[in-house]
C-alpha cells in the first residue's frame, strides 16, 4: 500500500498561501505579501509543513500556476470555480452548456470554446466532469484537453470516476509531457460553495505540490495517495459507504413512520447518538416531508456504487450491502429520480415505486 499523508490548513491559512505570488492572488492581506511559504502556520494534529512539500517538489515559492483553467461547470464545477475567481486568481472557463458559465464571466472568468483552448491558456487545468464517459471526452476527445496540453502544464482532474478511466486519462495527458493529478472530492454542494471540499489525491506528486495552494482555497483538507487509481478508489469507498448509510436511514425513517413513531423525533434521536452524521440531520427534515432539493443528483450516486461494486469485483471482496443498495437507486432512476437529491432514494421503498 502506498503511505497517505495528510495535509490540513485552515481556509485562511491556505488562502494566504497564494500571498506569494501577488499578481496572481490580489486580494491577499497586505501582512502576508511577500512572505515564504513557510512563515505560514500549519493546522494541528495533521498538518505537514507546507515548506516540506515545496522543498520536496523543487519548485521556488514564485512559481505558483498564475493561469487556471475549469472545465465542467455543474453542482460542484461552479462553486469550485467560484471559488478560485473570488480569491483572485485568473480563472478561465469551458462548459458543454455554455450558459452555465455566464455567470462566472460576469465575475471576471474568461471564455474559452473547447477545452483544448482552455488547457493551452492556462498553467493548470481542473476538470469536473459527471462520469468516466464525460470525463475521457472532456480529457481525450476530439477538441479534449489533452491536445492543449504540453510540458510545464497540469491536468487535474476532480471528477468521480472508476481507476481504469483516470489511469486512461493520465496516460493521454502524460503522453503530451505535461504533469497529471487525480483529486476527486468528498463533500458536496455547500462544502464546495464554502470552500471546505476534501481532496483525495493521486498522481504526480510534484503537480500535487504546485497546486496545494489552489486546492486550499476550495477545500479544507487534501490527502495524497500516492500512485494514481488511489484517489479514485478512495472516493468509491467513501461513496459506497454513503449510498448504504442513506439507504439504511431511508428504511428506518419509514419503518418509524408505519409503526406509529414520530420521524422527526427519529432523527433527533440519531442525532445525539453513535450512529449521528450530519448528512441525516441535514436530509432527514426533507427526506420526512418527501422534497429532495438537489445537492448530490441521484443518478450520480448509483454511478459511485455501480463503480464501487466493480472495484470490490475486481478484488473479489464481497459487498452485499452495496449491492442491495444499488438496486434501490437503479429503481429510483427507473421512475425519474435522477436529476433529484440521491436522499429521493427513499421513495424506491414506498409502496407505490415498487408497484
Ligand atoms: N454534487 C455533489 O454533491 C458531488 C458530486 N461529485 C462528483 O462530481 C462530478 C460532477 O458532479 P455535479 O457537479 O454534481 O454534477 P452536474 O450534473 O451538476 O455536472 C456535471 C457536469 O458534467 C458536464 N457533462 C456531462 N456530460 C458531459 C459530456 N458528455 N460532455 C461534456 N460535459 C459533460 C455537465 O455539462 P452540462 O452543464 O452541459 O450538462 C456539467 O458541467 C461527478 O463526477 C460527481 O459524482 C463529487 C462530490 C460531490
Ligand atoms: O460524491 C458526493 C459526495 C457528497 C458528500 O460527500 O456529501
Amino acid at each position: 500500500m502506498s503511505s497517505l499523508v495528510k495535509t490540513s490548513y485552515s481556509h485562511n491559512v491556505a488562502s494566504t498561501a497564494m500571498a506569494m505570488c501577488s499578481s496572481f492572488c490580489p486580494q491577499i492581506p497586505n501582512q502576508f505579501r511577500g512572505r515564504p511559504i513557510s512563515s505560514f502556520p500549519s493546522r494541528q494534529p495533521f498538518s505537514v509543513p507546507f515548506k516540506a512539500f515545496t522543498s520536496q517538489a523543487n519548485i521556488k515559492e514564485d512559481q505558483l500556476p498564475a493561469r487556471i483553467g475549469f472545465l465542467g461547470i455543474g453542482i460542484m464545477g461552479f462553486p469550485m470555480a467560484q471559488n478560485l475567481i473570488k480569491a483572485g486568481c485568473d480563472v478561465t472557463v469551458w462548459n458543454r452548456t455554455k450558459s452555465k458559465c455566464e455567470p462566472l464571466i460576469s465575475l471576471g472568468a474568461k471564455y474559452k470554446s473547447f477545452p483544448e483552448e482552455v488547457a493551452a491558456s492556462c498553467d493548470v487545468t481542473f476538470s469536473m466532469l459527471a462520469d468516466p464517459e464525460s470525463a475521457v471526452d472532456v480529457a481525450c476527445g476530439k477538441h479534449g484537453a489533452a491536445n492543449g496540453m504540453s510540458p510545464g502544464k497540469g491536468y487535474v482532474d476532480v471528477s468521480t470516476v472508476d481507476g481504469e478511466t483516470s489511469k486512461l486519462i493520465y496516460g493521454r495527458i502524460k503522453a503530451t509531457g505535461a504533469l497529471s493529478l487525480e483529486a476527486p472530492v468528498s463533500g458536496s454542494k455547500k462544502p464546495a460553495e464554502d470552500g471546505q471540499l476534501i481532496f483525495l489525491t493521486a498522481g504526480d506528486k510534484s503537480l500535487y505540490d504546485t497546486v496545494a495552494p489552489l486546492l486550499d482555497i476550495m477545500g479544507k483538507s487534501r490527502f495524497y495517495l500516492g500512485d494514481i487509481g488511489n484517489g479514485a478508489a478512495m472516493k468509491l469507498v467513501v461513496n459506497m459507504i454513503m449510498g448504504s448509510m442513506m439507504a439504511s436511514f431511508s428504511e428506518g425513517l419509514l419503518l418509524s413512520e408505519k409503526v406509529g413513531l414520530d420521524p422527526s423525533v427519529l432523527v433527533e434521536v440519531v442525532s445525539q447518538g453513535a450512529i449521528s452524521a450530519p448528512m441525516y440531520s441535514m436530509k432527514g427534515p426533507s427526506m420526512i416531508q418527501s422534497l429532495y432539493p438537489t445537492a448530490f443528483p441521484l443518478k450520480h450516486q448509483q454511478k459511485d456504487l455501480r463503480l464501487a461494486l466493480g472495484l470490490a469485483e475486481s478484488v473479489s471482496q464481497p459487498t452485499p450491502i452495496a449491492a442491495a443498495a444499488n438496486e434501490l437507486y437503479k429503481v429510483a432512476k427507473s421512475h425519474g429520480l435522477s436529476d433529484q437529491d440521491f436522499s429521493a432514494v427513499i421513495e424506491s421503498l414506498k409502496g407505490k415505486l415498487q408497484q
